[in-house]
C-alpha cells in the first residue's frame, strides 16, 4: 500500500538505534532527549491509527514534565482528553521497540487487531513544552502523522492540560469549550470572575499570590492570563523562564520532595506561594511562618479544601449526591482520617498514577482526586452537571446563588486532567469566597511527619504489591519485616513499591514525629536492600 511505502521511506529519517528498548510507563515515554527521535515519529504513526480507531481527534504532547531540561518524553491523549487506554500502551511499546525492518509488521499487526480502516480520516493535535529539544521532536511526531496521511494541528507551546482541553473540546464539538488557547483563557477567566465578583472587602494583601513557574510553559501561559484577571488576583511571577533553567531548584516536584521553597522566589513570612511543574499539570502551595518554618500545602491539602467547599455547596443546594475523594498510598494519613472521620466523605485509594485515580473518580457524581505531589482535578457526572444547570435556571434566592457558584466551579475546573492554572484559580476563588488565609487552610488538619526515600536494587520488578500498593506480596518476608518495624513507631505507616518512572524502589514512612518517620524510613530501606537485592552501599541513616 502507498501509505506503507511512505512510512518506510520516512522512518529511515527517524532511525531507531539497534537494540534500544523503551517502555510506555506511568507518564508515556520519558528519557534523554537524544534517544527519542524514532519514538516521536512512531507515536505520530500510532496517534494516526488511534484516531481512525476511535473516529476522533487524538492528542500528542511532547514533554518530560518535572524531569531535567535534558530529558524529554511523549504522552498520547484519548478522545475525551483522558490518558491513552492501557491496551494501546502495549501497542505503543511494541511499535517503539520494533527494529527498523520490523516496523511495518508491527504496524500491520495493530491495524489487523483493531480492524482499522485506513481509508478513514485521521486527526491529531500536537503540543510541546519549552525544552530546547521539543521543537525538533514535535516535528518528528508531525512527520509520523503525515506518513500515515493523517491531518495534524500543531498547537506549538501549550501546557499539557491545555492540550487535553483542546482534544476534549474538539471531540465534544465545542460543548466543553472552544478548542484554542484563547478559548481556554476565556472559559477559565470568565468562571473565575463570576466566582469572585461578589466577594466583599478583600484587601490587596489577600489578593497577592507568588507563583513559581518552574521556568517552564506554565509561566508563559500564566503571564498571558494575568493582565486579564482584572485585579481580582495579583500575581507575582517568579522562575518565569527568562533566565533560570527549567525545573532547576524550582517547580512543584522540587518543593514537594525537598520540602523547601524554590530558589529565586522572593517570599516574606506569611506570603501565599505556589509552584507549577515543568508542563503545568501539577501545583503545590506553601508559606513560611514568622519563625521561618516552611509549611507545605500539597495535593492532600488541596483535595481537602476543594472537597470541603464543594460538599458545603451541595448541601446548601439540597443536592444529595455521591461524592468521593480519591488518593494514593502517598496521601498523608492525617488527610485520610480527616476526610473520612470529620468530613464523612467516601475515600478511595488507588495505585500511583493519575490514570488510576481518574478512573475511580469517574464512578461518583463528584470525584475529587489528587496525588500528594499536587497532580489532580475534580470530575462531575453528566447527571450532576445537568441538575446544577437546571437549578441555576429554576431556583431563586440563596439556592440560585449556591447553584451558580457550583456551575462556575464546574466551568473553572479542567476535568480532563490535573491543571496547575485551573487548580490555582479554583483554590484562589475558594480562599476568597470563604475569607480564608493560607494559614487557616493549613490548620484544617496537621500532616503527620513523613519521609520518602529511594533504594537501588538490581531488579525492582522483584517487588510485587497488592492492596493499592500498600502491601508487598514478594519477595517473601518483606511485608512481615515492614509490619514488625511499623509496630515500633507511634502512628507509624510505611510501604514500598517499585517506581514506574525511575529505576528505584520508593520507600514511604510516616509517624508521630519527624525523627520517628526518618528512622522508620531508614529501617524499611534496609530490609528492602537486604531482601530485594540492593546494589551499592547499604542505605545510611538520614
Ligand atoms: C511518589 C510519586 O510522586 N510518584 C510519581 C511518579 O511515579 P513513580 O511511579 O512513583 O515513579 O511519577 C508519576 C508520573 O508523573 C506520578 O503520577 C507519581 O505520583
Ligand atoms: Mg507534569
Amino acid at each position: 500500500m502507498a501509505q506503507f511505502e511512505e512510512v518506510s521511506k520516512k522512518s529511515e529519517l527517524h532511525p531507531k538505534p539497534v537494540g534500544m528498548v523503551q517502555q510506555y510507563g506511568t507518564a508515556g515515554f520519558r528519557t534523554h532527549a537524544d534517544h527519542l527521535d524514532h519514538v516521536m515519529f512512531r507515536m505520530g504513526l500510532l496517534a494516526a491509527l488511534r484516531s481512525r480507531n476511535t473516529k476522533a481527534t487524538i492528542g500528542v504532547m511532547v514533554t518530560a514534565s518535572h524531569n531535567p531540561e535534558e530529558d524529554n518524553g511523549v504522552k498520547l491523549i484519548d478522545p475525551m482528553g483522558e490518558m491513552l487506554t492501557p491496551v494501546w500502551e502495549v501497542y505503543a511499546t511494541r511499535l517503539v521497540n520494533a527494529e527498523q525492518d520490523h516496523l511495518l509488521t508491527v504496524l500491520e499487526d495493530v491495524i489487523e487487531k483493531e480492524s482499522i480502516d485506513l481509508t478513514q480520516e485521521a486527526h491529531v493535535f500536537v503540543g510541546k513544552d519549552t525544552r530546547s529539544s521539543s521543537a525538533r521532536l514535535s516535528e518528528a511526531v508531525l512527520d509520523g502523522v503525515t506518513a500515515l496521511r493523517g491531518h495534524s494541528k500543531d498547537y506549538g507551546l501549550v501546557t499539557t492540560p491545555q492540550l487535553h482541553y483542546m482534544v476534549c473540546c474538539c471531540n465534544t464539538r465545542g460543548e466543553y469549550g472552544q478548542a484554542s488557547v484563547e478559548g481556554y483563557y476565556r472559559k477559565l477567566l470568565q468562571a473565575f470572575a463570576e466566582l469572585t465578583k461578589h466577594v466583599p472587602n478583600r484587601t490587596d494583601d489577600q489578593k497577592c499570590l507568588l507563583v513559581d513557574g518552574a521556568n517552564g510553559i506554565g509561566a508563559l501561559k500564566l503571564r498571558e492570563m494575568v493582565p486579564r484577571l482584572q485585579g481580582e488576583l495579583l500575581v507575582s511571577l517568579f522562575c518565569d523562564g527568562t533566565s533560570g533553567k527549567l525545573n532547576h531548584q524550582c517547580g512543584a516536584d522540587f518543593v514537594k520532595v525537598q520540602q523547601k521553597s524554590p530558589k529565586g522566589i522572593d517570599m516574606k513570612a506569611g506570603d501565599r506561594c505556589c509552584s507549577f511543574d515543568g508542563d503545568g499539570d501539577r501545583i503545590v502551595y506553601y508559606y513560611s511562618d514568622a519563625e521561618g518554618h516552611f509549611h507545605l500545602l500539597d495535593g492532600d491539602k488541596i483535595a481537602t479544601l476543594i472537597s470541603t467547599f464543594l460538599k458545603e455547596l451541595l448541601t446548601q443546594a439540597g443536592l444529595d449526591l455521591k461524592m468521593a475523594v480519591v488518593q494514593t498510598a502517598y496521601a498523608n494519613g492525617s488527610s485520610t482520617r480527616y476526610l473520612q472521620d470529620t468530613m464523612k466523605l467516601i475515600v478511595k485509594c488507588t495505585k500511583t498514577g493519575v490514570k488510576h485515580l481518574h478512573h475511580v473518580a469517574q464512578e461518583f457524581d463528584i470525584g475529587v482526586y489528587f496525588e500528594a505531589n499536587g497532580h489532580g482535578t475534580v470530575l462531575f457526572s453528566k447527571v450532576l452537571e445537568e441538575k446544577i444547570r437546571r437549578l441555576c435556571k429554576d431556583s431563586d434566592g440563596e439556592r440560585r446563588r449556591v447553584a451558580t457558584l457550583l456551575k462556575n466551579s464546574v466551568d473553572l475546573i479542567n476535568q480532563t486532567v490535573g491543571d496547575a492554572i485551573s487548580d490555582m484559580l479554583l483554590i484562589e476563588a475558594i480562599l476568597a469566597i470563604r475569607g480564608m488565609t493560607v494559614q487557616q487552610w493549613d490548620a484544617i488538619y496537621t500532616d503527620l511527619p513523613n519521609r520518602q526515600l529511594k533504594v537501588k536494587v538490581s531488579d525492582r520488578r522483584v517487588i510485587e504489591t497488592t492492596d493499592a500498593e500498600r502491601k508487598t506480596v514478594s519477595p517473601a518476608g518483606l511485608q512481615e519485616a515492614i509490619d514488625g518495624l511499623v509496630e515500633k513507631h507511634r502512628q507509624g505507616r510505611s510501604f514500598v513499591r517499585p517506581s514506574g518512572t525511575e529505576d528505584v524502589v520508593r520507600v514511604y514512612a510516616e509517624a508521630e514525629t519527624q525523627e520517628s518517620a526518618d528512622a522508620l524510613a531508614h529501617e524499611v530501606s534496609l530490609v528492602v536492600y537486604r531482601l530485594a537485592g540492593g546494589v551499592g552501599g547499604e542505605p545510611k541513616p538520614l
